[in-house]
């Protein structure tokens, strides 16, 4: 399932950091991105590794781009982007690793299904401070790409808990934060917000 919330990493933290938050919310989200783009290869696997000792599963782990990387590591799945390896030629060799795809248009998104993706994450939805100056694409874009694809659609950019019943209403299959969950005081009690309002939205 891919449906609920996908918590992605910044970037900008410490792998101790990422641990403590993502210890903190792993029971209320349902994926964690590991997207730490000018990090090395061989980070990563610490990354990897150390969340893993840390009680996160494998299973809800997923690696930005490096496809191979994330295979090697058995992790859960890959969220590939427009520089990424095609979603075609990974699902080709590797059937059973959870794909998902980073897309801002229609054309992108079904593409994307055509091609095997098991979902897309679509936005910016809203305005956020984590895509300085880019204009927002609004709830009508996401729900007008929502029904031009069969392969749920999760909305990322600016989602907050008052937000993401919105969304869920627009049809989205689910959210994935950043901010919202990485620079909250009380993560956990923010988690259980966004939870709270997947959970009502998704039974709209
Ligand atoms: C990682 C990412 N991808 C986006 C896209 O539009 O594809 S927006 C985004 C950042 C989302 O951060 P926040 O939850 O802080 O708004």
């Amino acid at each position: 399932m891919t449906e609920g919330i996908h918590l992605i990493s910044n970037g900008k933290q410490s792998l101790e950091e990422f641990i403590k938050v993502s210890k903190a919310v792993s029971p209320y989200v349902n994926y964690i991105h590991i997207r730490e783009k000018h990090r090395t290869d061989d980070e990563l696997v610490e990354w990897i590794s150390e969340l893993v000792k840390n009680d996160i599963s494998k299973g809800q782990l997923v690696m930005n781009e490096r496809v191979e990387l994330a295979v090697r590591t058995e992790i859960k799945g890959v969220q590939l982007t427009d520089h990424s390896e095609d979603v075609s030629s990974v699902r080709m060799k590797y059937p059973n690793l959870l794909i998902g795809r980073s897309v801002h248009s229609v054309e992108e998104a079904q593409d994307a299904a055509i091609s095997g993706a098991d979902y897309v994450i679509f936005g910016h939805i809203f305005k956020t401070n984590s895509k300085p100056g880019l204009l927002p694409r609004g709830l009508e874009q996401l729900g007008h790409l929502i029904k031009s694809v069969d392969i749920p659609v999760i909305a990322v950019g600016g989602i907050t808990p008052k937000r993401v019943e919105s969304v869920m209403t627009y049809g989205a299959s689910g959210v994935a934060i950043m901010s919202g969950l990485i620079d909250s005081e009380k993560p956990i009690e923010e988690a259980k917000h966004f939870l709270g309002g997947v959970r009502d939205g998704s039974s709209r």
